[in-house]
């Protein structure tokens, strides 16, 4: 029960909530047309920045940009709608290691991730990421799946192959599982970058892979202005804001505690 005064008092906070939840939905749509999509050298300062000056560890920043992404998944792939096989394909970098991170975190939400990860590093970085998923049974394949394979066995493949460090074209060791997700009917998730685009013009003009979903990183890079999937998201929620004015982001608000956003 509420006093008069009580009540005219929460009658003003539910008042400013709205007004504030308002505002911030309508700055979200400003955002949208005006946040910086990044040049490959802006992406990459950017993560240096976050590494030497703000001191983060290359751990910590995976762990919620691949945290990010299996939560985008989720949303846009709920369980009771897909059924549950997700191939994961990973490449040799710190993009493969977001997807070793979103393996395991798609097993824990109920999904069954298998890694495709044909090139390893020896860093203990990867190999922990490695044991981690396999010490929660996330099978790893042996051979590369063909096109049959991802159009039949998996409801989701995951794209982690190369992200903004990606030069083209595609060397050959990378080429049948590109030629595949090319082909495949199955949706693709890509992980900051579609793997094979140039990282600031887009799909190449001799082809390449169409994500369903796209999860940039921090900020979209150029490429996702090429971008025609179903649902673009924003993840990587770690952004200082100094370093978000520094480069002028303008990154929409992120729903409550949400550690990704819809943008489209
Ligand atoms: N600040 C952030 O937003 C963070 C993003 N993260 C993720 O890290 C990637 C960028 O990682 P990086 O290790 O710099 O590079 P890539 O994964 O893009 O790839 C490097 C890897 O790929 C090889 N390679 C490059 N070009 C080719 C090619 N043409 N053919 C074959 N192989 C190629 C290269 O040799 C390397 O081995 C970013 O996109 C995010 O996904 C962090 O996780 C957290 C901070
Ligand atoms: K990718």
């Amino acid at each position: 029960m509420f006093s008069q005064q009580g009540l005219r008092l929460y009658r003003f906070l539910r008042h400013i909530n709205k007004k504030g939840t308002e505002f911030s939905s309508l700055r979200n749509k400003y955002c949208t047309y005006t946040m910086k999509y990044l040049e490959q050298n802006e992406a990459i300062n950017i993560d240096q920045e976050l590494f030497t000056t703000y001191k983060f560890s290359v751990d910590q920043l995976m762990e919620l940009a691949g945290l990010s992404c299996a939560v985008s998944i989720a949303e846009c792939y709920p369980l009771k709608k897909i059924n549950k096989a997700v191939l994961v394909c990973c490449g040799p970098g710190n993009n493969g290691g977001d997807g070793l991170v979103c393996a395991r975190h798609l097993k824990l939400f109920g999904y069954n991730p298998v890694v495709y990860y044909p090139k390893r590093t020896e860093k203990e970085l990867y190999q922990n990421l490695t044991v981690q998923c396999k010490a929660m049974e996330i099978p790893f394949l042996e051979q590369v799946p063909d096109v049959n394979e991802l159009n039949c066995t998996y409801d989701i493949l995951v794209d982690a192959l190369f992200g903004f460090s990606f030069k083209p074209p595609v060397r050959p060791e990378f080429a049948s599982i590109l030629d595949g997700l090319q082909e495949t009917h199955t949706p693709i998730c890509s992980i900051d970058i579609p793997s094979g685009w140039d990282v600031e013009t887009g799909i190449p003009a001799s082809g390449g892979i169409k994500p369903e979903l796209l999860i940039s990183l921090t900020a979209p890079k150029k490429c996702a202005n090429t971008f025609k999937g179903k649902y673009h998201y924003l993840g990587g929620r770690f952004v200082p804001p100094a370093l978000a004015t520094k480069y002028n982001l303008n990154l929409p608000d992120y729903p409550g505690t949400s550690c990704c956003i819809k943008l489209n």
